[in-house]
């Protein structure tokens, strides 16, 4: 594969030891000094070289999701769906395309433990012959906001107080249960819930979570949810569970996913969507533009498209995974963010985070070329860190003496679709959620979870062991928040956190 960092023309195939720039490196571990036991000197440049580097070899950490594990795979066409998406990589069934995937946790630090209480990462960049295509989605289908300015707010109470330093509950629950931050209701639940510590990567579905816009070659479009869903079954831990496995092995995911792809068990997923048209739009008691609902699958049924597998451990973690920069702006014909505010702003802000973590020509990172479609982009040129010959002697700017080759658009887009008419204003959903942001959340609770058995207590108790490390004042609004759900779930959390104070009085240990 082309992304593969050991094929670097750089590298020199007898072995012969250098330093950075080629000159052979007889003895390593010598250093130049004034006779035995003298100083050093300032000419080692050798020395000076591998400590300076190594003083280097940090890059920043995503914020968030800094904590993460990758794999290379395929897509396969399985089900032909051109009457919805004219994307080339659906265009017939049996079709493959290369991708890689990072899985990942939200609020830890890159070295955090594999097996914590937090939504997953699940990011799939598609190498397609009409450009790169990131699906950045989590394992669940909704999310805490969908006001896009309270995403930094939101994520700094899931790191550390600037204090103490420490995860801190209070942080936590106060932003969730302040009124305008309670539609966060259904993502809690289903994060409480036992789903919330998959067992590992390959236990788990991804979800796109908001509402995209996808066409066919006619130009007829419909609204689009994604769901990837697992072939392994979804397996979860409970909170002792992933509390033991966290002290034993933080890495316990990793080295799940590694060794089962190593050993040929390759994991797959099959991938689902379901459409919904303007008109139907209208007609839904949400908006489709709301991240914190889903789309009721008797009324929006789930149609296959195809499936994925990872069947290739990266070779270079760094250059594959930590490197590798995933985006929603990344995208391709026939695929397009919908008008939902936190997708727009995600929109924005990927490709932003990624010139700062990893520089301005990051998409010349082997792991982030379009090396299936190719780019050519004149106009795109220079920055630090330009390695690809900056593309010699052509224009740098477009002009009538070149001659270029613009691709026909084969459908009208923007004309026949949604069209946007208003004035700026400072718009924000309803600050106090009302029953209609409660109704998914208890549906849940009272359809869903009650026919498994355990669960309802499970996610009582989730909540319990958490909240009892919050201020009284803070327990009592959260118990309020789920009364609202279910008043047998607000009792229970409240007994829950009752026992948890008291294990905690009298600790065993
Ligand atoms: C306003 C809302 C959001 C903002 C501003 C935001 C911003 C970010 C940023 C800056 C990163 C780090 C990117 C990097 O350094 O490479 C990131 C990572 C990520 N985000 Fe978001 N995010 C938002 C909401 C969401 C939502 C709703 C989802 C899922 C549906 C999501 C899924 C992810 C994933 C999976 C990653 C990790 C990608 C990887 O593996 O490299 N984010 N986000």
């Amino acid at each position: 594969m082309s992304q593969d960092p050991t094929n670097s023309a750089d590298v020199r195939e007898d072995r012969v030891v250098t330093n950075g720039f080629g000159n052979p490196i007889n003895e390593p571990f010598a250093t130049q000094r004034v006779g035995n036991h003298g100083p050093l000197l300032l000419q080692d440049y050798n020395l000076v070289e591998s400590l300076a580097h190594f003083a280097r070899e940090r890059i920043p950490e995503r914020n968030p999701h800094a904590h993460g594990s990758g794999a290379f795979g395929e897509f396969e066409v399985t089900d032909d769906i051109t009457d919805v998406c004219g994307s080339k990589m659906f265009e017939k069934i049996g079709k493959k395309t290369r991708l890689l995937v990072r899985f990942s946790t939200v609020g830890g630090e890159k070295g955090s433990a594999d097996t914590v209480r937090d939504p997953r990462g699940f990011a799939t960049k598609f190498y397609t012959e009409e450009g790169n295509l990131d699906w950045v989605y989590n394992n669940t289908p909704v999310f805490f906001i969908r006001d896009p300015s309270k995403f930094p707010h939101f994520i700094h109470t899931q790191k550390r107080n600037p204090q103490t330093n420490l995860k801190d509950a209070d942080m936590f629950w106060d932003f969730l249960t302040t009124p305008e931050n309670q539609v966060a209701i259904h993502q809690i639940m289903i994060l409480f819930s036992d789903r919330g510590i998959p067992a590992s990567y390959r236990n788990m579905n991804g979800y796109s979570g908001h509402t995209y816009k996808w066409s066919n070659k006619k130009g007829e479009w419909v609204y689009v949810q994604v769901h990837i869903k697992t072939d392994q079954g979804i397996k979860n831990l409970t909170a002792e569970e992933a509390a033991k496995i966290s002290g034993e092995n933080p890495d316990f995911c990793q080295q799940d996913l590694f060794e089962n792809i190593e050993k040929g068990n390759f994991p797959s997923w099959t991938v689902y969507i379901q459409t919904m048209t303007a008109q139907q739009a209208k007609q839904v008691p949400f908006s489709v533009f709301d991240l914190t609902k889903v789309w009721p699958q008797k009324d929006f049924p789930l149609r296959r498209v195809g499936k994925m597998t990872l069947n290739e451990n990266p070779k270079n973690f760094f250059a594959q995974v930590e490197e590798a920069a995933f985006a929603p702006s990344n995208t391709v014909p026939y695929q397009e963010p919908s008008a939902d505010p936190v997708l727009q702003a995600r929109v924005f802000s990927y490709a932003d985070a990624q010139r700062y973590r990893l520089g301005t020509n990051y998409n010349q990172i082997p792991v982030n070329c379009p090396y299936a479609s190719k780019s050519f982009a004149p106009f795109i040129r220079d920055g630090s860190m330009n390695v690809n010959g900056n593309l010699g002697s052509e224009s740098n700017y477009l002009n009538n003496s070149s001659k270029y080759t613009f691709k026909e658009t084969e459908r009208p887009i923007q004309q026949h679709q949604e069209v946007w008419d208003g004035p700026a204003v400072p718009f924000h959903w309803a600050t106090s959620p009302g029953e209609i942001d409660f109704k998914q959340a208890t549906d849940l609770y009272q359809n869903v979870l009650s026919k498994q058995p355990g669960q309802q207590q499970h996610l009582a108790h989730n909540i319990g062991i958490h909240a009892v490390n919050a201020r009284p004042d803070i327990q009592k609004r959260v118990i309020d928040w789920f009364t609202r759900v279910d008043p047998n779930l607000g009792k229970d959390i409240k007994a829950e956190i009752a026992k948890a104070a008291s294990a905690k009085a009298n600790p065993k240990l």
